[in-house]
């Protein structure tokens, strides 16, 4: 039976680099989690173990420090695009790059200009993907997380003999967001553009009187798509955080949608793609 070698990439996956500028008292921080991924002619180190085509991941992971010093990381998009297009121009095996970046912001607290907070949990993302055909970039946010106290109903779906759950007129939306575009083109202001992003995807999540969260979803990503041309798809996972109304009966307490059991699991999580009907082809971006 013959067997042949499929898909294959290699790379150094989470190289955590933090970057400070020191040009005045106000330093610059950067701090940013970086997953590399080559592809291209890669056989030989497979079926034989020839390394002549395989940059060192070590190697890799030395060029994302190297960069940081002679580059600086300005925008997460930017850095990753030097990156992949680093390995596809240098190494002649190398027929595509993808990088991966996790930006973790910090905040300034106090006076001094050096000192930081990390504050919540929400990160920001971007996949670069890079070959002689084209170049794509995704940029999004993962556990951005959001509530509305009201403004939300589920009710209307199909009974069987195992439903239990009460029809809710008013209850808490509460989910932790993973959002993620596509950009159209690459001449794009990154730092403008994610935090118009983030911002469209709050206000829908605010704005819409939601009948479920299916309905929010679809509404926040043609919320980003409807503002944002650069943009051409918008891919969400929410997490339904469930919010169970508390019977205080037994306390001789009632509860007028005031006092909640906040479930960590099960959960149930709503996925969905909003795009534009002309949206170019997305090619590898989301491999
Ligand atoms: O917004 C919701 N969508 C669902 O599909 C669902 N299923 C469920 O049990 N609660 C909810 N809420």
């Amino acid at each position: 039976m013959p067997i042949t070698l499929g898909p294959n990439r290699y790379g150094k996956a989470e190289t955590r680099v933090v970057a400070l500028r020191r040009g005045t008292d106000r330093h610059e921080l950067a701090d940013l989690n970086v997953s590399i991924a080559l592809s291209g002619e890669l056989a030989d180190t497979h079926l034989t173990g020839d390394n002549a085509a395989v940059l060192p991941t070590d190697t890799q992971k030395n060029t994302v420090f190297a960069f940081a010093r002679k580059y600086g990381i300005d925008q997460p998009e930017s850095f990753g695009l030097r990156l992949a297009e680093h390995f596809v121009a240098t190494q002649p095996a190398i027929t595509h790059a993808r990088v991966e970046i996790t930006d973790y912001a910090w905040q300034r607290v106090g006076q001094t200009g050096h000192s930081f907070a990390r504050g919540s949990q929400e990160v920001r993302t971007c996949v670069v993907h890079h070959d002689d055909q084209a170049t794509h970039v995704l940029s999004g946010v993962t556990d951005l997380v959001l509530l509305n106290s009201t403004n939300s109903e589920f009710w209307g779906y199909p009974k069987d003999e195992y439903t239990t759950l009460p029809e809710t007129t008013d209850r808490i939306l509460a989910t932790a967001v993973t959002a993620t575009w596509r950009h159209a083109t690459l001449d794009v202001d990154w730092a403008e553009s994610h935090a118009a992003a983030r911002h469209n995807l709050v206000d829908a999540f605010t704005e819409t009187y939601s009948y479920s969260l299916q309905q929010t979803l679809y509404a926040m990503g043609w919320r980003v798509l409807d503002k944002q041309p650069e943009l051409c798809e918008v891919r969400m996972a929410l997490p339904n955080k469930h919010h169970f109304l508390v019977d205080l009966e037994p306390f001789g307490l009632d509860n007028p949608g005031e006092v909640f059991f906040a479930a960590d699991r099960p959960y149930g999580l709503i996925e969905g793609t909003v795009l534009r009907d002309d949206a170019p082809t997305a090619g590898p971006a989301w491999e």
